[in-house]
């Protein structure tokens, strides 16, 4: 579609579709539940063009495109995981470690160390940067950043182009502030996912470097990759140091009673909880690295003028979408830092109260700067807890508290993907779970993609996914829950939208999210509690604020028919505006729901 085509799409997304007047009519399309034609190869990354058409056993469906990924694992393979019959990929790693560890210890450094960026675009409480500073300054030689543009894997994680554009933009950033410290920054595109890792061999033979830090990613392809990795560079001489940086607790040590990884959250909570009091070092946030030797402008001139490059085809924002975008979300872990003390600041307190109303800013709105790794997890926890009166995580403000155990969540998922890693291999958690028959329906699912779908609170925000790159977490938990109850669509449809469309995109979360609210994940909502979308809208947006801000077509509709104006009395005005009547009747839908559940569950067991 040509920019201009997705900018005017884009408007209507926003403001109702065919304008205001335009009676709204969703693209027709064959209703591809029962037929199954290959599914269409030329998967769009683009957000605004239409969305992949999702079609019943199809292998596409879903965040695995097959285009890298192997066939949908077996549930007896899925099993088998659970039964520590396989050996998961951080078992691979930590072998790989320990198999290669002495050999580590006996590299010598050379001319240079290189820390190797990802998703952990800061300077501040940065683990393995810190590392690697500190072993470049005993050495006396200089540190070296080094990141790597992968289109590949941009494509591959499903990366929302907003997400791909706040990460260029932080690179900038960062490179500023490297470069203060005499730092270089060399930033590199590698066109094909599976040579990343060769050029970053080529990379340090280059700059005379034997030592490589990185900081660890729990998505399997990664940590196979950083498995092969330090074998490939013990074969070498090379040395890879990796650490566990992006959760507080990192994954492993935490157990229940029966030496089990925890599988519900509230007991994981108090166990991470625990853990903490018991390794306080867990908070201490790593020293930032230390100025290069002054001597590196000579040594190491020509990386300082490394440029950064455009996002690639297929993840480029139009230039209407730059300008809406970037002042929503300022790059950099400066202003990451401005947001976390504003927040706390002003808001953490009140955090347990406001954290549920959509209209209201109050969650810190940080996601994407976790996402980006702008931020780190520790140093929001320990913010949040200096500002209270204990210096226990579970003690004192209740917002404070809340919040903190809001931020657990994200390490809970991560640990989650670790232990049963076939969650990112479109298996739900329980293997059980598959036999759901989901629908497929297309139109359905694009009203719902495009905020159409007649229920106010649905359609608002699915439009702030539009209109921000990112939706408030009761909204995402509304919206999960309607595709996938209301709807019966395959969850795994809407965990990939949001995967495309969103700045804090993370694959853990995100799956833990869809999970929960589809209830076929980790410690999920159970199948039997199916929102009714108008009572959380009444409950949650009880003035209809935020309906009125995203779907402006219904502004002038008063009082409680703004949560369904068609059978509230206001269907005249909302016809009018355009405004879809609702594509599914929610008691019908809720009983076809727990049918298909039952059905599913009890044949897969
Ligand atoms: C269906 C669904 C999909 C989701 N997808 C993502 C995703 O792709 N990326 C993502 O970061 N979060 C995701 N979440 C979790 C949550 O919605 C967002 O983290 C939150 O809305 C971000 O806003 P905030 O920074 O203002 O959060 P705050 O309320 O201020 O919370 C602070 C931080 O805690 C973490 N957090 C809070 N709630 C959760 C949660 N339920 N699960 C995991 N971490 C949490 C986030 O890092 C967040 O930034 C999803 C939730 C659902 C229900």
């Amino acid at each position: 579609m040509p920019p201009n085509d997705r900018t005017k799409r884009k408007a209507q997304l926003l403001n109702g579709v065919n304008g205001v007047n335009g009676a709204v009519a969703p693209r027709k399309r064959q209703n591809t539940a029962t037929a199954s034609p290959s599914p269409d190869p030329s998967l769009s990354t683009d957000p605004l063009r239409a969305p992949h058409p999702f079609y019943k056993d199809s292998e596409e469906n879903g965040i695995v495109l097959r285009k890298f990924y192997p066939h949908e694992m077996s549930n007896d393979r899925a099993r088998a995981y659970n039964a520590d019959e396989l050996p998961r990929p951080i078992e691979v790693l930590n072998n790989a470690l320990a198999d290669t560890a002495e050999h580590r210890k006996r590299v010598k450094v050379k001319d240079a160390v290189v820390h190797w960026f990802k998703w952990d675009l800061r300077i501040r409480d940065n683990r393995a940067l810190s590392q690697a500073s500190e072993m470049a300054q005993r050495a006396g030689v200089p540190l070296i950043g080094l990141y790597i543009v992968s289109p590949q894997d941009f494509e591959a994680h499903l990366t929302a182009p907003i997400r791909v554009d706040f990460m260029l933009r932080t690179l900038h950033v960062l490179r500023e502030d490297l470069a203060k410290l005499g730092i270089p920054l060399w930033v590199e595109t590698a066109e094909k996912r599976r040579d990343a890792a060769g050029r970053v061999v080529e990379l340090m033979e280059e700059w005379g470097a034997n030592h490589l830090f990185a900081n660890l990613e729990y998505e399997v392809d990664e940590l196979r990759r950083e498995a092969k990795l330090a074998r490939m560079f013990a074969e070498r001489g090379l040395a890879l140091h990796v650490a566990h940086d992006t959760c507080v607790v990192p994954p492993g040590p935490l157990r229940s009673g029966t030496g089990r990884p925890y599988a519900v959250y509230t007991p994981w909570f108090r166990s991470w909880i625990r853990y903490i009091q018991e390794n306080l070092d867990l908070l201490e946030l790593s020293e930032a690295p230390k100025p290069n030797p002054t001597t590196v402008k000579k040594t190491h001139g020509k990386l300082f003028d490394c440029p950064i490059p455009d996002a690639p085809e297929g993840k480029r924002l139009t230039d209407e979408e730059k300008k809406t975008f970037r002042p929503l979300w300022p790059a950099g872990e400066q202003e990451a830092m401005k947001r976390l003390d504003k927040f706390c600041e002003e808001n953490v307190g009140q955090y347990g109260k406001n954290r549920n109303t959509p209209s209201i800013p109050g969650t810190s709105n940080l996601s994407a700067h976790f996402a980006c790794g702008t931020l780190s997890a520790r140093t929001a926890v320990r913010t949040a807890r200096d500002r209270n009166n204990t210096k226990r995580l579970d003690g004192g403000n209740e917002g404070i508290q809340t919040w903190i155990s809001e931020v657990a969540w994200r390490d809970f998922y991560k640990h989650v993907l670790v232990h049963w890693p076939y969650v990112c291999m479109n298996k739900p958690f329980k293997p059980e779970y598959s036999n759901i028959e989901w629908s497929y329906n297309q139109e359905h699912f694009e009203a719902w993609t495009q905020g159409r779908t007649g229920y106010p609170i649905v359609d608002a925000a699915m439009r702030q996914l539009h209109g921000m790159g990112w939706m408030h977490n009761r909204c995402r938990m509304i919206v999960a829950s309607f595709l996938s109850k209301d709807l019966l669509l395959d969850w795994r449809m809407g965990e990939r939208f949001f995967m495309e469309h969103l700045i804090d995109g993370d694959f853990a979360s995100n799956n833990g999210g869809w999970g929960f609210a589809a209830s076929v994940g980790v410690d999920p909502q159970p199948y039997f509690r199916i929102f009714n979308p108008l009572l959380q809208s009444e409950k949650f947006d009880p003035d209809g604020e935020y309906i009125r801000k995203w779907v402006p077509e219904l502004k002038g509709v008063k009082g409680k028919a703004i949560h369904d104006p068609h059978g509230r009395g206001a269907e005249v005005l909302a016809k009018k505006a355009g405004y879809p009547k609702p594509i599914v009747e929610h008691r019908g839908a809720r009983e076809r729901a727990l049918a298909a559940y039952k059905r599913g569950i009890e044949s897969g067991l």
